[in-house]
């Protein structure tokens, strides 16, 4: 943290976004960005190298549930696990890959194969996440739908990338580890910060130890992910938290 604040203009500061800025609510569509982070990102944004949300959200869904991000000074978003990138208000992106169609159309059926209730499908063009938080029991659910989704998304060439509450059918190839690692190098970062709350957000923990920068992971705590802050140097509580150390940063860089 040190070495961000003393020199702001060498800072990369990386965040996930749900359950990072925005809290964990039981529908995806119903997310919405914490109402104080588009104003500490911006002011953030004003004093580093670079801000970046790095998401698995598809990046468009980022900036619309998190009206304000668009106009965080130099913003990018790496959506879809840094597949995706937005920035100056353009989306570049390889094209969607064709298993994601074909693994959706048989989801139903394997769905209703197995019995299970209450769980929700989320088309993201390029992955499919189906989520268990609005089953009558949750975590069961999800460990009965590991194997059988590991072997759906083996079947058209994607991976599944587990989260809270969710599994998800993606491609392979990208993860927020590579994503982050190749800004930093991009960006010619001197310090990096990234904040996370999940499972996937551990690769950029990794990505931020291998890059060799003075850097500081940080964990949005809950109480469904124990992994995560086991492995970082700062935990907070939840989004509220990671708010109110954003705004304790801006205060310490001071101004622009
Ligand atoms: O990388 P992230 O920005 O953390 O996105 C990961 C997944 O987040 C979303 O699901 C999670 O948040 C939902 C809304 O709070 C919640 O209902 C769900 O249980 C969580 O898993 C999103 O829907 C997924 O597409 C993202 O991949």
């Amino acid at each position: 943290m040190e070495a961000i604040v003393n020199d702001p203009a060498g800072a990369v500061i990386g965040l996930d976004f749900d359950g990072t800025l925005s809290p964990i609510v039981p529908d995806p569509a119903q997310a919405v960005i914490h109402p104080k982070a588009p104003g500490v990102l911006a002011e953030l944004g004003a004093r580093v190298r670079a801000v970046a949300i790095v998401t698995g959200r598809p990046a468009a869904t980022a900036l619309e549930l998190g009206p304000g991000l668009a106009d965080v000074p130099g913003l990018v978003v790496l959506g879809h696990y840094g597949f995706e990138r937005w920035e100056d208000g353009r989306i570049s992106a390889p094209p969607p890959p064709p298993g994601v169609p074909r693994a959706k159309a048989e989801l139903p059926l394997l769905l209703e194969s197995l019995g299970v209730r209450g769980v929700s499908i989320e088309d993201k063009r390029r992955a499919v996440a189906v989520h268990t938080r609005r089953s009558p029991d949750p975590e069961g659910t999800l460990e009965a739908l590991r194997e059988p989704l590991a072997k759906l998304a083996g079947e058209h060439g994607l991976v599944v990338e587990p989260g809270r509450m969710v599994l998800e059918l993606r491609p392979p190839g990208m993860d927020k580890g590579q994503a982050l690692s190749l800004f930093l190098a991009e960006r010619s970062a001197r310090s990096v910060m990234f904040v996370g709350d999940d499972l996937g957000d551990l690769a950029a923990f990794e990505a931020v130890r291998a890059s060799g920068l003075p850097g500081v992971t940080v964990c949005s705590g809950s109480a469904e992910v124990t992994a995560l802050a086991e492995r970082a140097d700062i935990v907070v509580d939840g989004p509220d938290g990671v708010v109110a150390l954003l705004e304790e940063l801006v205060s310490a860089i001071g101004g622009t």
